[in-house]
């Protein structure tokens, strides 16, 4: 395969990761490039989560749990003791499985991160919002209800909203678990269409159970087998002319 000529957003180097002494990924190493989709597949239970969440240290959250090896972001570790894993996570915006927005109004749902971290105030605020409502497709259904409850809103509408507010963080990567999952199939589609629009700014990493959909939306895939990276490569060739067996078995649903 031909290397990509752009420069790697993200390299993983030499990624152990353990739940207490159980170790759910061996040796991880993967580049991650800019303005394009990685997805992530692989059978249940084979690290694809776990994995996603160490981009943006989301699971030294789950008490014993432990991280060898490195993350590197823009070539700085993320692991490295100086660096500010609130940063961390504003660089690394996250979109979960399930939409999960605040009982809050949906203006007060995008402008709840900007405001915290005091990236704006007033018109600017308003603007910001603006902005990353446009960007997930959500304005025009929702440009006269700002002030109403995100919870009103269908999973679809809620899932663009989650959306929306990781975008308000201005980040350079977003992190997608299973985004749709939850979703009918106009809504999946809605936010398959994103996804391959939001590359052209940010740097998106997926996971998904459904192959069609690493299919459609992703240049890069990454084949995961119980806690190994078996194979990682264009989409394409992924789909049509793996390199492994076990990957070929995947995707021709031998097994998984
Ligand atoms: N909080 C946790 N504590 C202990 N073990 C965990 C925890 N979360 C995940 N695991 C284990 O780590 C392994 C990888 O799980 P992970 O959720 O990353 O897999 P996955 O590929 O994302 O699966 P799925 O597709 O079902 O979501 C599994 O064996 C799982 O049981």
């Amino acid at each position: 395969m031909v290397e990509s000529i752009m420069p790697p957003i993200i390299e993983v180097e030499g990624l152990n990761f353990y739940y207490g002494d159980f170790r759910a990924l061996h040796d991880i190493h993967l580049k991650v490039v800019r303005n394009e989709v990685t997805a992530l597949i692989g059978p249940s239970g084979c690290g694809k989560s776990t994995f996603l969440r160490l981009l943006n240290r989301m699971n030294e959250l789950i008490p014993g749990t432990r991280v060898e090896g490195k993350v590197l972001l823009d070539g700085v570790d993320l692991y490295d003791p100086e660096v500010d894993v609130v940063e961390v996570r504003r660089r690394v915006g996250m979109v979960f499985q399930k939409p999960n927005p605040f009982p809050k109004s949906i203006y007060n749902n995008v402008a709840y991160g900007p405001r915290l971290h005091g990236m704006a105030g007033g018109s600017e605020l308003d603007k910001m919002v603006e902005d990353s409502l446009k960007a997930s497709a959500l304005w025009d259904e929702v440009k006269d209800i700002l002030d109403q409850s995100a919870l009103g809103l269908s999973g679809g509408q809620q899932q663009r909203l989650c959306l929306a507010r990781a975008i308000a963080m201005k980040p350079e990567i977003l992190l997608m678990d299973e985004p749709t999952s939850a979703l009918d199939p106009i809504a999946t589609s809605r936010i398959e269409e994103l996804v391959k629009e939001l590359k052209k700014d940010y740097t998106v990493v997926i996971v998904t159970h459904n192959m069609q959909q690493a299919a459609r939306v992703s240049d890069t895939t990454a084949f995961f087998y119980v806690g190994r990276l078996v194979e990682v490569g264009n989409t394409e060739m992924i789909f049509t002319r793996p390199s492994e067996e076990q990957t070929e078995q995947y995707i021709t649903g031998r097994f998984g």
